[in-house]
């Protein structure tokens, strides 16, 4: 099996260069690309040039724009990137006979209620982040029936920019951290994500029948308040010197943010656990994970 990997650099890109390697032989692209093949998400002609070029049996997109707050002020670098760029993959896809790997969001939802998503939910993102990434996906639909649309939340790995990162580097700075409280999710790691992955492509090779859209998040939910204080927690028993004494929760109308969120990010797993016979573990355990790694606990 010949799999084309976008987005190589990511939080999930980097995990899936580990669990995609036994399957076959892998090519991994971030955006600087390589001679002759751009991995550039802007150059919407060079990508469709990359993959007839390299006729790939699948292609893996984890290459996105996940700046939420800055997509609000730059939504048609956005729109390019989350929406354009996967409708021309799913496209040169189709000409080859190739599959299409691709992540989403639980922003394609409003956040209302308080059950969990299930993938036939109406959608309704509240944010230019979520609008690109709903298109990107019905781009996809329609030009590629061989896609595994795997939508996740809170995605978070020892490598790159996450929540988690980010309250660990504000305890150390401040004294005073609030974090919002009503907003509901579950933190879900790459590592996760990317071993599911490897797992779905062997089984769509397997069964076309496989195909469609999943929703992958790790088991149980909290809220970024509850994610924020169980991570700091962790730092201060491994022995790191926090200036925040705890994090105190706010509700949304007092934490302002250029992007709207949504209140309930709960995402239904059902699907995903029944096709593909999985067990998606608890949140706390992959951040345990995470944490260990990266404040050198034992
Ligand atoms: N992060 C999260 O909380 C969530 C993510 N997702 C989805 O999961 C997928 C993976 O996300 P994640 O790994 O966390 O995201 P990251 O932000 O960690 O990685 C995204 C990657 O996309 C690359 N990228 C940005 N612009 C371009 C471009 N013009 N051309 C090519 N590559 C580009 C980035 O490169 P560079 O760093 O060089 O800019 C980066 O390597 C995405 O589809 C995302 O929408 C879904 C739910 C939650
Ligand atoms: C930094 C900070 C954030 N917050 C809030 C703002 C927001 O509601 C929430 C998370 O903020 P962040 O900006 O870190 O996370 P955000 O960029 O909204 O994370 C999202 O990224 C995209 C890519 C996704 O697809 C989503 O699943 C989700 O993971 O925490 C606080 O309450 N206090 C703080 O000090």
């Amino acid at each position: 099996m010949k799999i084309l990997l976008f987005g190589a650099n990511g939080q999930v890109g980097w995990e899936l260069q580990r669990s995609l390697a036994p399957l076959g032989e892998l090519l991994a692209l971030d955006v600087a690309g390589q001679p002759g093949l751009s991995g550039d998400f802007t150059d919407l002609e060079g990508l469709a040039a990359t993959v007839a070029t390299v006729r790939p049996d699948f292609i893996v997109n984890a290459a996105a724009h996940t700046a939420v707050d800055k997509a609000e002020n730059e939504p048609e670098l956005a729109h390019t990137i989350n929406a354009e760029a996967p409708g021309v993959l799913a496209q040169a896809a189709a000409r080859i006979g190739a599959a299409l790997v691709h992540y989403s969001t639980d922003y394609v939802f409003d956040g209302s209620g308080n059950r969990p998503w299930r993938e036939d939910d109406a959608t309704g993102p509240l944010n230019a982040y979520g609008r690109t990434k709903l298109e990107g996906e019905a781009r996809i639909r329609a030009a590629l029936p061989r896609h595994l649309l795997l939508r996740t939340s809170w995605v978070y790995a020892a490598r790159g920019s996450n929540f988690a990162k980010t309250m660990l580097k504000l305890a150390r700075e401040r004294e005073r951290l609030t974090v919002i409280d009503d907003q509901f999710g579950a933190p879900t790691g790459a590592e996760l994500l990317a071993d599911v992955t490897a797992h779905a492509i062997r089984a769509l090779a397997a069964d076309a029948g496989k195909a469609g859209t999943y929703h992958v998040a790790a088991a149980g939910v909290t809220t970024w308040h509850g994610y924020a204080s169980y991570v700091l927690q962790a730092a201060r028993q491994a022995g790191q010197a926090l200036k925040a004494e705890h994090v105190e929760p706010v509700p949304s109308s007092a934490f302002k943010t250029a992007a709207t969120r949504p209140h309930n990010s709960r995402l239904d797993t059902a699907r995903l656990r029944a096709t593909f016979g999985l067990a998606l573990p608890p949140w706390g355990a992959g951040v345990n994970r995470m944490l260990q790694e990266i404040l050198g606990t034992p």
